[in-house]
C-alpha cells in the first residue's frame, strides 16, 4: 500500500491556495491604494500689467496637492496687443477692451468646469505707479475700466492693484527660487534681477543683512520651515525706457533743436517731440524752458561716450549707510548666484551676450563695435526685429552694463555669477508666479510632512513581509511534512 503524501491532503492544498490568494490580494491592495489618482488640475491666472505691455499667465497644479512643493507650472501665456494699461489714461475703456483676446484664450485653455473656481489677479507695476504719482484720479479710472472688464469673465476675479516695488522684487525672487526647487530643499537661494521699462528690481539674501540698517529694504519670509531675510529694492525710473528718457533729458537740458546721441547708431535720424519726451514724472521737472516743439535725434554710435552719459543719471556722491548701490540706497554685499530676467534677457540675448563667462572687457569691445555699426546696416541685418527695440539695443546694452557694474557693484569676479534667463523649467521668470503662490497660500511656512517611504519602497516591503509570513506559516506546518529518510516499504 502506498503511503499517502501529506502535501496532498485537502487541508494543506486549501491552506496553500488561501495563502497565495492572500499574498496576491495584499500586494494588489498595496499597489492600488497608493497609486496616484488620475491627474486633475487646478488653475490660476495672473495678468502682469507692465509699463510697456500686459501679459496673461495661466498656471496649473495637481488638484490633490495644492500646497505641496514645486508643482505649480505655467501652461500658457498671452501677450496683450497694444501698450501697457497706463497708456490708456485718456481712453480708459480701451484698456479693458485690450484684454479681451487674451481673456478669450484663457477661457479656452482652462477647462470649463474649473472656470468659476479659478482665481484671476491683475497686478500693475511701475507704469501705473508713475501714472498714480502724476495723476491719481487717472490711474483710478484705468483700474475701474480693467476691473469692469475682468469682472465679466467667468473666472473668480480677485481684484486689480498696484504692486509696491518691494512686492515686485520679492515675488520675482520667490518665483525664481520656487521654480529652481531651492526653497523646499533649503538650498542657497538665487538673487533676482528684474529690468522693466519703468522700474528695476534687485533682490537677494546676504549674510550681512538682517534689515536693521535699512528696514524698508527688508522682507522676511518663512517658507518650508526656513527663515529668509531678503534684501530688495526697486528703483523707480530706472527701467530701461525711463532711463532712456533721463539720458535724453540729460542731453537736451538746454532745449536744442538737434542732439547728437552717442547711444544711437550713426545714421539714425528721427524727429521727436519735447512734450512726449518730458511727459513722465521721471523727467518732467527738467523740461527746458523755451525749447522748440521738436528736436532732431541723431545717432553718433560711440560706446564710451554713451557710457559717460548713462553714468550721469546715477548719483554716487552720498550714502548715509555703511554701503550703497546708487542714489543713496543701501545695499549689502552681493552674495550668491543671480538670475537676470525680463528686459535683461531680451537685450543681452539680442546682443549675443547671455554668456557671462565672456569677460567684461570683451563685452565692452563687442558693444563698442555694435554701437558704431551704421543704422542702415543694423536694419538690413535684422528686418524682423521691431524698429523701436532695434534702435535702442546699443543704449540698452550700455545701460545694463552700467547698472550692473557701477550701480549694483558687480565686478569681473562676480559678473559670471549672473545668469541671463527667460524661463525656468517652462515657466517665465517674473513676479507673477510668486504673487499667485503667495495669495493662494501655496507655499507653506513649515515643511510639509511627507510619507516616510516612497511608494515603491512601501510596496516592496509589504511584499517581502507577506512572503516571509507565508514561509513561516509553511514552516509551522512542519509536523505534517513527509519524512525525508526512506522507510522500507511493506508490500
Ligand atoms: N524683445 C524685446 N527686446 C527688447 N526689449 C523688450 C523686448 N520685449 C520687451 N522688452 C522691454 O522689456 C521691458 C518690460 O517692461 P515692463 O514689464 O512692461 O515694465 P515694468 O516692469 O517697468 O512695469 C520694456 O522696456 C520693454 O520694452
Ligand atoms: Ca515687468
Amino acid at each position: 500500500m502506498k503511503e499517502k503524501n501529506p502535501w496532498h491532503t485537502p487541508v494543506t492544498i486549501i491552506i496553500t491556495v488561501i495563502g497565495v490568494i492572500a499574498i496576491v490580494a495584499l500586494v494588489t491592495v498595496a499597489v492600488l491604494q497608493n497609486r496616484p489618482l488620475a491627474q486633475k488640475y487646478k488653475y490660476g491666472i495672473v495678468l502682469d500689467a507692465g509699463s510697456s505691455h500686459t501679459a496673461l499667465y495661466i498656471y496649473e497644479w495637481p488638484a490633490e496637492k495644492d500646497n505641496n512643493t514645486g508643482r505649480v507650472e505655467q501652461t500658457h501665456s498671452c501677450k496683450v496687443k497694444g501698450p501697457g494699461i497706463s497708456s490708456y489714461a485718456s481712453a480708459p475703456s480701451r484698456a479693458g477692451e485690450s484684454l479681451r483676446d487674451c481673456m478669450q484664450e484663457a477661457k479656452l485653455r482652462v477647462p470649463g468646469k474649473r472656470h468659476l473656481e479659478t482665481p484671476l489677479y491683475l497686478g500693475a507695476t511701475a507704469g501705473m505707479r508713475l501714472l498714480n504719482i502724476e495723476n491719481s484720479s487717472a490711474s483710478d479710472v484705468v483700474f475701474h475700466a480693467v476691473e469692469e472688464a475682468l469682472q465679466k469673465s467667468p473666472f473668480s476675479f480677485q481684484g486689480a492693484r498696484i504692486l509696491s516695488g518691494q512686492e515686485e522684487g520679492a515675488f520675482g525672487w520667490v518665483t525664481v527660487n520656487y521654480l529652481d526647487d531651492r526653497l523646499k530643499q533649503g538650498l542657497e537661494t538665487t538673487g533676482a534681477l528684474d529690468l522693466g521699462g519703468a522700474s528695476t528690481q534687485i533682490s537677494f539674501v546676504s549674510d550681512n543683512f538682517d534689515g536693521s540698517e535699512s528696514p524698508e529694504n527688508a522682507v522676511a519670509f518663512r517658507l518650508y520651515g526656513n527663515d529668509y531675510n531678503l534684501y530688495t529694492h526697486s528703483f523707480l525710473c530706472y527701467g530701461k525706457d525711463q532711463a532712456l528718457r533721463m539720458v535724453l533729458a540729460q542731453q537736451t537740458q538746454s532745449g536744442p533743436g538737434t542732439i547728437l546721441d552717442p547711444c544711437f547708431h550713426p545714421g539714425y535720424n528721427e524727429t521727436k517731440n519735447y512734450s512726449v519726451l518730458y511727459d513722465s514724472p521721471c523727467v518732467s521737472d527738467r523740461k527746458p524752458q523755451g525749447a522748440p516743439a521738436t528736436f532732431t535725434h541723431l545717432g553718433k554710435g560711440n560706446f564710451s561716450q554713451c557710457l559717460d552719459v548713462v553714468k550721469s543719471i546715477f548719483n554716487f556722491t552720498y550714502c548715509r549707510y555703511s554701503q550703497c548701490s546708487f542714489n543713496g540706497v543701501f545695499q549689502p554685499l552681493l552674495q550668491g548666484p543671480f538670475g537676470a530676467f525680463s528686459a535683461y534677457y531680451f537685450v543681452m540675448n539680442f546682443l549675443n551676450l547671455t554668456d557671462t563667462s565672456i569677460p567684461l572687457d570683451t563685452v565692452r569691445k563687442k558693444l563698442t563695435s555694435y554701437c558704431s555699426t551704421p543704422w542702415d546696416q543694423i536694419k538690413q541685418q535684422h528686418p524682423d526685429v521691431k524698429v523701436k527695440y532695434l534702435a535702442e539695443y546699443c543704449f540698452s546694452g550700455t545701460y545694463i552694463l552700467t547698472l550692473l557694474t557701477e550701480g549694483y557693484n558687480f565686478t569681473s569676479e562676480s559678473y559670471p555669477n549672473i545668469k541671463f534667463i527667460k524661463k525656468i523649467k517652462g515657466s517665465d521668470a517674473g513676479w507673477t508666479l510668486g504673487y499667485m503662490l503667495n495669495l493662494t497660500n501655496m507655499i507653506p511656512a513649515e515643511a510639509p510632512d511627507s510619507p516616510p517611504l516612497p511608494h515603491a519602497g512601501y510596496v516592496s516591503i509589504v511584499t517581502v513581509i507577506a512572503i516571509l509570513l507565508f514561509v513561516l506559516f509553511i514552516l509551522s506546518l512542519r509536523p505534517l511534512w513527509p519524512r525525508c529518510s526512506k522507510q522500507p516499504q511493506i508490500i
